[in-house]
């Protein structure tokens, strides 16, 4: 809850690159925040600090902290709530076990990850493992609808200033290749219940024999609920068929997958990708796989470390590289230390890994270290499409020309865990041949599906409230930029038709319903496209997933990184939730940063995030120097944009620490020019001066140590003094900034 101890601002403490950008940023914030007597605290919601949430009972007193993300996730719920939410690591098994292995090395006494649980303790450990795994933070914090664009100078900035895009050749081999059959889309039904209801879901066997999969899942009225499953023999057989497709064709292999949002049912889907590259290996060596521990799901990285252990290490580790050489050539996450694609589930996400290849021009990385046209795996049919037409888009009409393009605004269906968001709990492997069914108290069948053993079955919730602030929020944003706004739904999809049903009555309602159009997904890609395309703007009015995929697919074609983007969560209780850019914690940035002492996370999210945050202060708490604050952000940001003071990217170049530098100048430059508040102008006058008269020492001080490495003393675990010392070199900055 919000009581007094609650800061005005919080600013969440999370992982890998914009965790080290904090470091030097966040010291700013605090002092000019102080200046107009806002108070800025920070919140533990890193990967690493859940896990010592999470299992206090090892712990020494100092070493215990408290559950921040839980109670964050009450503060959403109230009015007064004001969190600037940086990007956090949705963890795969991999990076959990990482992350406790840095702990453990620590001195943290945290129980090992049970990859396979066998007794009551091992279970209750996996359990409370498997609530930090993927997705765990943001299903919590997003109590509102998702308000995603790039601000109108960030735009203009990057169409005056447009980045390098990739050559799209017309015979391009790359394409999309997707199941159509047999998957989630497929096999999706959807019901809206009319009244309270809770749910059993169980598999019944032929033989009558009954297993309870989950109990008391309850929902109010109104929610729209989804049950869906994809036939894992069908998968099987349409990733042996893309592998061999893909070798005849001469292109990469590459699967695109959500594994960290998606973290029930990806990994599975992941594991099976993983096991069809290698069938012969699972063939051959089934027994000694599973003696060894090996589980593919965790990826092909994991995969070769079990097998170190294994009686035959040498003769299973030859078979995986005769299967991998026999195989199409794979497309790499790091073609120098042979990453491939199917090695971490975590390393390629589809929202950013394909629209990265789009922008290149439809090409990806080989093993021989070179780019090349790819086959992009898509399993499930449901979003597929829209990879697909972009990519037919730009083969018949060539890269999307940054200097001219409209942009694709999104407003995404998202709170209380809408969507996918809401299915980690209740998707499951069926455990034997059989009918699961979703059964109301009442004794109605809900859903029902026949499935056999190992089927990946999932059902998704969707409720009301929910549902109309997402239209109401569109209807808001369609006024306000006049824009084509087109709801991305298909009305032949069972989900999306039962949303219809609210959406069409509401715009009605609201005399509305001729501003928006309603297209399938694959056909409202091809519209936006061309929108975009003839310089105009279009609003994506998007579920869960979509959202996601669009907030990284339009933003990295029309602005280069969807990092850039100003992600507002408006809050359903009132309060607001400030999210920066769209992307995630790149974690190759890190290791640029550990390896050369070069940062080059750009922090424009922030920027934009701090200044919406403020203004929001400002007007929901009647504090007109926090307002005054904000609209400075604004101004510091644009001078960022205009002077050309982002990062660079490489070694030697001006960093992150340097943007936070002209940041802090220009955002105490507004401050004294201003003439709202007195006050603030007559206190920031001087940091202003010192801060441009100091310049050439700053800048100087910055720039000394790149190309050296780095030391913050940990991954996931940071040291905060030595962070500090990497992260704020300058003593001149840092005088002043005191
Ligand atoms: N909201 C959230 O909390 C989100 C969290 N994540 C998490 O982040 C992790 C990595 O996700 P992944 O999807 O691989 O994406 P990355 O974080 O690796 O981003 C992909 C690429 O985008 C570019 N990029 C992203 N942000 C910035 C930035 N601020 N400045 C400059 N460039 C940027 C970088 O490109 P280049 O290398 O070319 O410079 C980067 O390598 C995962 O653990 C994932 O779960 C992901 C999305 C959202
Ligand atoms: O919640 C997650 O795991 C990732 C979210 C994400 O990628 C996004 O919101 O764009
Ligand atoms: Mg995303």
């Amino acid at each position: 809850m919000a009581n007094s101890n609650t800061p005005d601002i919080i600013y969440t403490k999370v992982d890998e690159a914009p965790e080290l950008a904090s470091a030097s940023l966040l010291p700013i914030v605090k002092t000019f925040a102080a200046a107009a007597g806002v108070s800025v605290g920070t919140r533990d919601i890193s990967l690493a600090g859940r896990i010592i949430a999470t299992f206090p009972e090892g712990l020494s007193e100092d070493q215990r902290q408290s559950d921040d993300l839980a109670a964050l996730g009450e503060l959403v719920k109230t009015p007064t709530a004001n969190v600037i939410k940086l990007p956090n690591i949705s963890a795969s098994v991999p990076q959990l076990e990482e992350a406790v292995a840095e702990l453990q090395a620590k001195g943290y006494n945290i129980p090992s990850y049970p990859a396979d649980p066998q007794t009551d303790a091992e279970k209750d450990i996996r359990a409370r493992f498997d609530a930090i795994k993927g997705s765990a933070v943001n299903p919590v914090l997003r109590e509102g609808n998702s308000d995603r664009r790039a601000a109108k100078a960030v735009k203009a900035y990057a169409q005056s200033n447009p980045h390098r895009m990739g050559k799209w050749a017309s015979d391009s081999k790359t394409h999309v290749s997707t199941m159509g059959a047999n998957d989630f889309f497929s096999n999706e039904k959807s019901a809206t219940l009319p009244a309270a209801a809770t749910a059993r879901i169980e598999l019944v066997e032929a033989d009558g024999t009954t297993t309870v999969l989950k109990d008391g899942v309850s929902y109010p009225a109104g929610t729209v609920v989804d049950a869906t499953f994809m036939s894992v023999k069908a998968l099987s057989a349409f990733l042996a068929a893309q592998i061999t497709e893909a070798k005849e064709q001469g292109v990469l292999f590459s699967l695109h997958m959500k594994a960290t949002m998606m973290k029930v049912s990806d990994p599975i889907i992941f594991g099976y990708a993983v096991r069809a590259f290698l069938a012969p290996v699972f063939d051959q060596y089934a027994g000694e796989l599973a003696a060894a521990g090996a589980n593919p799901n965790a990826g092909l990285g994991s995969l070769l470390e079990a097998v170190e252990s294994a009686p035959k290490a040498a003769e299973i580790t030859a078979a995986i590289e005769a299967a991998l050489k026999d195989g199409p050539p794979m497309y790499m996450v790091n073609s120098d230390k042979g990453i491939t694609n199917l090695h971490v589930p975590s390393d390629v996400i589809i929202d950013a890994s394909m629209p990265a290849l789009i922008r290149a021009g439809g090409k990806g990385w080989g093993p021989d270290g070179n780019e090349a046209d790819a086959k992009c795996v898509i399993p499930d049919s449901s979003y597929a499409p829209v990879y697909a037409a972009s990519i037919a888009d730009c083969k018949a009409n060539g890269a999307l020309d940054v200097a001219t393009a409209g942009t694709v605004q999104n407003v995404g269906l998202m709170a209380q865990k809408a969507e996918e968001y809401g299915s980690h709990p209740t998707t499951f492997e069926a455990p034997a041949d059989g009918v699961i069914r979703m059964v109301l108290d009442n004794g109605d069948v809900l859903h029902e599906h026949t499935v056999e053993k190992g089927d990946i079955w999932r059902s998704a919730s969707t409720r009301q409230a929910p549902i109309e602030d997402w239209v109401q929020l569109a209807i808001d944003r369609q006024a306000l930029e006049g824009c084509e706004a087109i709801f991305w739904l298909d009305e032949n999809r069972a989900h999306d038709a039962e949303l219809l049903k609210y959406v069409r009555p509401l715009l009605e309602k609201a005399g509305v319903a001729d501003k928006f159009q309603i297209m399938t997904p694959e056909a409202a890609t091809v519209q936006s496209f061309a929108t975009i395309r003839a310089g105009k703007n279009s609003i994506a009015i998007t579920g869960n997933v979509l959202r996601d995929y669009l907030t990284d697919l339009f933003p990295i074609l029309e602005l280069g990184t969807s990092a850039k983007m100003l992600s507002i969560v408006k809050l359903m209780q009132g309060g607001g939730l400030f999210e920066t850019g769209a992307g995630g914690s790149a974690p190759k940035h890190v290791e640029q940063l550990h390896g050369e002492n070069h940062l080059r996370w750009d922090s424009l999210g922030e920027f934009c995030a701090l200044g919406e945050s403020l203004k929001f202060l400002g007007q929901t708490r009647d504090n007109p120097k926090a307002l005054v604050l904000g609209e400075a952000v604004d101004a510091a940001t644009q001078g960022i944009l205009d002077n050309d003071k982002s990062p660079g990217r490489k070694v030697g170049q001006p960093d992150n620490r340097d943007s936070h530098y002209f940041f802090a100048r220009y955002w105490a430059e507004a401050l004294a020019a201003q003439s709202d508040d007195a006050e603030l102008a007559a206190h920031f006058a001087p940091i202003a001066s010192a801060l441009a008269e100091a310049e050439a020492e700053i800048t100087a001080d910055l720039a000394a140590p790149q190309g050296k490495p780095a030391d913050t003393g940990g991954y996931y675990r940071n040291d905060d003094a030595k962070t500090a010392a990497v992260m704020r070199p300058s003593k001149a900055l840092n005088d002043i900034i005191g």
